[in-house]
């Protein structure tokens, strides 16, 4: 359990991060812990996996790659112990590969969407929407990216060091300066935490603001997501909760003494409506927003309610 334990801790701080990371490291943890796990009944076996499975998913409320990773990684149709873990070993291990097959095949279909001499905008720090760029690069196109700081945590930092090692012509700019640059720009990829039914994407905080500012700038816009994130449970109404993370983030503890009274508010996540999206690309193909249910349906196996 204190493996388990170590992994939720460095998905809750971060440590381990980004939608598709943090769905193969709490996967890979449930397999280890499942393969270890001795218990004297079936009851017994079954009550420790679940309580290891929201141990996991509670980490982070707005990735629904958790939840979706501990359903499809810890699924079990068993009567016996052994039963029951063979199926998750398999079902976890086969979870990870997938998810590294995933990116591969994204970067692969993206990569069809720009052309040489092509300029990018992309937000945070998204493997996805790194991997269409990278390809697109491998492939000998010149491409050149405007990535963006990506305040409060800053991963922009990360994107701009993958970029330049990979040969990538790249220039930072701060948040506010999205709107200003997006006239230089031919499309706009970024990642997903989460896709809804209706085919709104749940983004890092600012994302939306890259979204509005192509849509007023005829830009593409483009998000690069893997199947397990789009959202099952927002067929039946669920909302996706916007992960409301410590105000330490935006300023130092040893600030905060200066500004007595003033509340800080450090939402993670932002939300883009379908329409200011043009493509999603995952591994199954690339679609418009609006096909969200066929992959909710199809890939994660939840559909409508037949009534009667
Ligand atoms: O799965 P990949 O494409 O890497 O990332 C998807 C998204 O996950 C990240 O969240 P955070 O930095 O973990 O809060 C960013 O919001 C990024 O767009």
């Amino acid at each position: 359990m204190q493996q388990l334990l170590d992994t939720a801790e460095k998905i809750r701080t971060m440590e381990i991060r980004g939608a598709g990371r943090i769905a193969a490291a709490a996967a890979r943890a449930l397999r280890d812990y499942v393969e270890m796990l001795e218990t004297s009944s079936f009851e017994e076996f079954v009550a420790k996996v679940e309580k290891a499975k929201s141990i996991l998913i509670e980490t982070r409320p707005t990735a629904v790659s958790l939840p979706n990773a501990v359903m499809l990684a810890g699924s079990y149709d068993a009567e016996t112990v052994e039963e029951a873990r063979s199926q998750i070993l398999d079902n976890a291990t086969e979870f990870i590969r997938n998810a590294d097959t995933a990116l591969d095949n994204i970067g692969e279909i993206g990569a069809k969407r720009l052309r040489d001499g092509d300029t990018v905008m992309t937000h945070c720090n998204s493997h996805a929407a790194l991997a269409i760029i990278k390809t697109a690069h491998k492939q000998g196109k010149r491409i050149k990216v405007y990535a963006t700081e990506s305040r409060p945590r800053r991963q922009g930092f990360i994107t701009i060091k993958e970029l330049s090692d990979a040969g990538i012509d790249t220039t930072l700019i701060v948040d506010s300066a999205v709107r200003y640059t997006m006239k230089n720009v031919d499309t706009v990829i970024v990642g997903a935490d989460s896709i809804t039914v209706n085919g709104a994407l749940v983004n890092k905080i600012g994302t939306s603001q890259l979204a509005l500012a192509a849509h007023e700038a005829r830009v593409n816009f483009i998000s690069a997501a893997e199947t397990y994130k789009f959202s099952p449970s927002t067929l039946f109404g669920d909302l996706v909760e916007i992960e409301e993370r410590d105000p330490e983030e935006v300023i130092p503890s040893d600030k905060l003494g200066d500004i007595p009274g003033v509340k800080i508010s450090n939402p993670a996540f932002d939300v883009t409506p379908s329409e200011y999206i043009d493509l999603i690309v995952t591994e199954a193909g690339a679609f418009p927003p609006q096909m969200a249910y066929v992959i909710i349906k199809e890939h994660l196996g939840w559909e409508l309610k037949k009534m009667g």
